[in-house]
């Protein structure tokens, strides 16, 4: 690893890097690095949404309004949805209990499940699928595969695009490529959601339970205009695609792990067993948050897991151009920096293909910190990541209090291996079966 320097061009206009001190130059808030045009301007159902606003005062007044409703305080008046979404999905793993389960969809049901009923109080009850595998979940897995071909073919997969949309009928679509009209259905419900409210919204009403209330509006004292209908769309799509692989791919690795290695989860139990006397005891997300063993689990999970799986693409501002590792980088040249290369340098994270929480349990973490960006950094740093410590905390405290897993008979390892497809997808899906704790 490392062999071939810090900074390496690998195309004309193009050089990867690997140096912290830079990742946090290119990142800092104030930056004056803007997403990078060719890696966030491809057609994707979020194309309008905020995740792909490069200029940097637009994304300023598009995030202020939807950050408010992610801060901690706010996510902390939240406990009661995200606890009765986690009750709902232990009480569909105990009617589950001597048969397989899949766990991959079951945390990707319950975070869906969350973020539809929070964002647009439309929940898409993908707890109730009998084997937690909506059709538009199985659609959305697929449409992620197509992540790298909209980078590399962006006018073949617009084209694609614009005629599932305006010409092919969806019975014919239904025939051509199921997933891809469900993934249609998908978008068309997150669109209708929202569209719905705007329309409620408009009609003066205001004691609803949505996300996107100062995207309806103008905010003139900050110079914000209302979004448009295509921006609102994005924003929808957005919300459930951020919110929901992200963190199920989290826990994925969080489950997957602990049965690996079986000390881990008695420690785990045990800690857990100090707040929650009973298998089926609850605990409130405050006192989850203060488990060290608990949070330690969860970061070396967010460590494996990388929040974006592909290096994030920032490019060299036009105005000045920049000095990087002593290399004058013209304006416009594209840096990328990936998680991975940061979350598994050796010299940071000793053994650091071994999932190993005891890692986090030293008194001094500055170092590890440093190199420890799942959720990104600075000004473009993750909208939701407060929601996402309360979910994992949540989930698993009360998935590993109530219940002991083992891998399932089909279960392989290799399923965990995983591929870039801007978010990491993994080869299969974890399986598991489960028995419930008796004491
Ligand atoms: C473990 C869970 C999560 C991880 C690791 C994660 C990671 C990230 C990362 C790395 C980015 C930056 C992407 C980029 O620069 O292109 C990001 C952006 C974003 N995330 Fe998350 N995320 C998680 C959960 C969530 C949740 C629950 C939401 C809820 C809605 C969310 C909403 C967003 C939004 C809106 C952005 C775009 C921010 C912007 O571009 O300014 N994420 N996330």
């Amino acid at each position: 690893m490392n062999t071939i320097g810090p900074i390496v061009r690998v195309t004309s206009a193009e050089v990867h890097i690997n140096d912290i001190d830079s990742y946090n130059t290119i990142f800092k808030v104030g930056t004056k690095f803007a997403k990078s045009q060719r890696y966030y301007d491809g057609p994707t159902s979020t194309g309008e949404s905020v995740i792909d606003l490069r200029d940097f005062h637009g994304a300023h007044l598009r995030r202020s309004a939807l950050q408010p409703y992610f801060s901690k305080q706010t996510v902390r008046k939240l406990e009661g949805l995200v606890q009765s979404k986690v009750d709902l999905f232990l009480t569909r793993l105990t009617e589950k209990l001597g048969s397989t389960i899949n766990l991959s969809r079951g945390f990707r049901c319950v975070t869906a499940d969350i973020i539809t009923t929070y964002s647009y109080e439309r929940c898409f009850e993908a707890l109730d699928h009998p084997t937690f595998s909506p059709d538009w979940m199985i659609a959305f897995e697929d449409l992620i595969r197509s992540a790298n071909l909209i980078v590399t073919l962006p006018k073949l997969v617009a084209c694609i695009d614009w005629l599932f949309a305006n010409v092919i009928s969806k019975d014919l679509a239904m025939m051509i490529s199921p997933n891809l009209a469900h993934s249609r259905d998908f978008e068309d419900r997150c669109k209708d959601a929202v569209f719905d409210q705007k329309k409620r919204w408009m009609a003066g009403e205001r004691n609803m339970v949505t996300v996107f209330e100062q995207l309806f509006q103008d905010d003139e004292k900050k110079g914000r205009k209302a979004a448009t209908d295509a921006q609102l769309t994005g924003e929808a799509n957005l919300m459930v695609a951020a919110g929901m692989d992200t963190t199920g791919h989290t826990l994925t690795l969080a489950a997957y792990n602990l049965i690996k290695y079986p000390s881990a989860e008695k420690k785990l139990l045990q800690e857990l067993k100090t707040v929650m006397s009973e298998p089926r005891s609850e605990v409130s997300e405050e006192t989850a948050q203060n488990l060290p063993y608990l949070q330690a689990c969860i970061k070396e999970s967010l460590r494996f897991s990388l929040g974006v799986a592909q290096p994030l693409a920032r490019d060299v501002p036009i105005s000045t151009g920049a000095t990087i590792l002593g290399h004058k980088l013209p304006p416009g040249t594209t840096t990328m920096n990936s998680h991975y290369i940061y979350h598994m340098n050796p010299k940071v994270f000793p053994d650091p293909e071994k999932w190993d929480p005891e890692r986090w349990l030293v008194d001094d973490t500055k170092e590890m910190e440093n190199y420890f960006m799942p959720f990104s950094r600075g000004a473009r740093i993750c909208i939701g990541l407060n929601l996402a410590w309360a979910e994992l905390s949540l989930v698993l405290a009360r998935v590993v209090r109530r219940f002991e897993l083992s891998y399932a008979e089909d279960f392989k390892d290799e399923n965990m291996e995983w591929g870039a497809f801007f978010i990491p997808v993994t080869k299969g899906l974890l399986t598991v079966t489960m028995k419930e704790r008796s004491e």
